[in-house]
């Protein structure tokens, strides 16, 4: 091992999400094949004993680039020098809920362990806020985070990623195309089913998918709804929320920020006032990933129906933000 290991702290480690996304990060998906890795688990005291259950799956593996693991329930230890922190500790939605249902049990999370990783991290942490509602938790972890400084805010991330996955498998079997060829897909907004999913830019071997598809009836009456609501759809059919699926997302969301990517990928973070959104909202957004940062893809047209979508979906954050101002 030649690397010096990367530190990742993983909250909820007990969880079913995180059951799938310890193995794959200690595997070398999320980093890298030759990447060194140490995972740092928090979870709840009344978690632990799963967590050492856990903890020795991860040794059964006998996965060459695991450099260290530990559980605690203490946040300080968790982020200790942590470069990655992926909060996934919160509780899910049961059947008939809306994620932002969630904002009070889950809320309170988002600030204690804001402050501390800001506090205990490495100076440049990057951030993904999986739990839900995860725009606005990562709303709450920043603003805590900012508090303190020491990191960097443009560093807090909500997770889109899954929805973004969503959207292209799906537009990918409408067209007939396989998934890997289609490039720039766009999620917009919030983790929420007022999320605009947006495949005007999409392209096939730089061909256009809208011109492709050419039906307007289903991207209204069909896919939007779809993808809004697939979270809800295998509730409904699991009887428990998505955890493969949002694992493999995280995945993503990290390899493309930590490694880049050449295509567009969809991250909730903090605005700069593209589009129109006001800083500081985490929302939905186009970016590409490069040398360990990412950027908002800049000068998209936005038309009326689009723009419709995008003030709905910010409505709601904004919503939800006035709705946690306590906490902050
Ligand atoms: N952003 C996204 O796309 C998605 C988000 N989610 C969300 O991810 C979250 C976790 O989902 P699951 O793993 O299925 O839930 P789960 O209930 O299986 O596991 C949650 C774990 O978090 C732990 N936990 C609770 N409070 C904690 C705290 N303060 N600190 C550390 N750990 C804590 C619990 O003890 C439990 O082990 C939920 O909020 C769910 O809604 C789920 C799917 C997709
Ligand atoms: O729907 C849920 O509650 C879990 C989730 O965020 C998703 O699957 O998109």
């Amino acid at each position: 091992m030649s690397k010096t290991p990367v530190r990742v702290a993983v909250t909820g480690a007990a969880g079913q999400i995180g059951y799938s996304l310890l193995f794959r990060i200690a595997s070398g998906e999320m980093l890298g094949k030759d990447q060194p890795v140490i995972l740092q688990l928090l979870d709840l005291p009344q978690a632990q004993k799963a967590c050492q259950g856990v903890i020795m799956e991860l040794d059964d593996c006998a996965f060459p680039l695991l450099a260290g693991v530990f559980a605690t329930d203490d946040p300080d230890t968790a982020f200790k020098d942590a470069d990655i922190c992926l909060l996934v500790g919160a509780r899910p939605r049961g059947p008939g809920m809306e994620r932002s249902e969630l904002l009070n049990v889950n809320g309170a999370i988002f600030t204690v362990q804001g402050k501390s990783i800001a506090e205990h991290a490495k100076e440049g942490v990057k951030v993904l806020v999986v739990g839900n509602p995860a725009n606005t938790n990562a709303y709450i972890a920043r603003q805590a985070a900012i508090k303190v400084g020491r990191t960097n805010p443009a560093n807090y991330h909500g997770m889109l990623r899954l929805d973004h996955n969503r959207a292209l498998s799906m537009v990918a079997a409408k067209a007939g195309r396989p998934v890997d060829s289609l490039r720039k897909m766009a999620v917009w907004g919030n983790h929420s089913p007022t999320m605009y999913a947006d495949y005007r830019f999409c392209t096939v071997d730089g061909q256009s998918v809208k011109s492709m598809i050419n039906d307007e009836a289903w991207n209204n009456d069909v896919f939007q709804p779809a993808v809004a609501k697939r979270g809800a759809a295998i509730i409904e059919a699991r009887g428990l929320s998505s955890a493969a699926s949002a694992a493999n997302a995280a995945v993503c969301h990290i390899r493309d920020w930590v490694l880049g990517t050449d295509d567009w990928v969809t991250m909730g973070v903090p605005s700069d006032g593209s589009y129109g959104i006001p800083e500081g909202i985490i929302f939905g957004f186009p970016c590409e990933c490069k040398n360990g940062s990412y950027k908002i893809v800049q000068g998209l047209e936005i038309d009326a129906y689009s723009q419709e979508k995008l003030n709905k979906t910010l409505k709601e954050l904004q919503d939800e933000a006035e709705a946690v101002k306590s906490l902050l």
